[in-house]
């Protein structure tokens, strides 16, 4: 999917992803941080994956190590729907704001600035 580098995103802006979710979507995820191997947040919405169904799953990846996840209550996601994904952060946490809801997930690596993004999955990027 999208892949984003040499980006210079500070505390307090946001970078926003607009796309669509195929009808028989499985999963996608929308990551950011510094490379691949260093994510402030891996924001991973599963439809059906992974043996989880309509769970959204978040994590930081240190070296590439994945954290602890951390799945959240909310899932204001359905096939077909087309979306906004707004992504800021601060020195603690890290917001990802999609249609209705708002997903809070911790600085856990203390990122001053997102120098990447990328999304997987099935997310068709407009
Ligand atoms: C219970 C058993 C042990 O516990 C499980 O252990 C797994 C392995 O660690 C974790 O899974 C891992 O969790 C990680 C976050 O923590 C990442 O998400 C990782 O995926 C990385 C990754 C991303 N990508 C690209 C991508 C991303 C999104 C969709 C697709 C494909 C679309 C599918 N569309 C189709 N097929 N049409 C592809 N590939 N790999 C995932 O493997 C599970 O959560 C965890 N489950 C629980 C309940 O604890």
């Amino acid at each position: 999917g999208l892949v984003v580098t040499q980006l210079d995103v500070q505390p307090g802006e946001c970078v926003k992803v607009k796309g669509k979710i195929p009808s028989d979507a499985k999963g996608f995820s929308v990551n950011v941080g510094k490379d691949s191997s260093t994510l402030m947040l891996h924001f991973n919405p599963r439809f059906d994956c992974h043996g989880d169904v309509n769970t959204v799953v978040c994590n930081s990846k240190e070296d590439g190590m994945w954290g602890e996840e951390d799945r959240k209550a909310d899932f204001p996601f359905q096939h077909g729907d087309k979306i906004e994904i707004c992504i800021s952060f601060d020195a603690a946490e890290v917001k990802v704001k999609v249609p209705e809801v708002e997903f809070e997930f911790p600085n856990r690596l203390g990122m001053e600035k997102i120098q990447y993004l990328a999304v997987e999955g099935d997310f068709k990027v407009k």
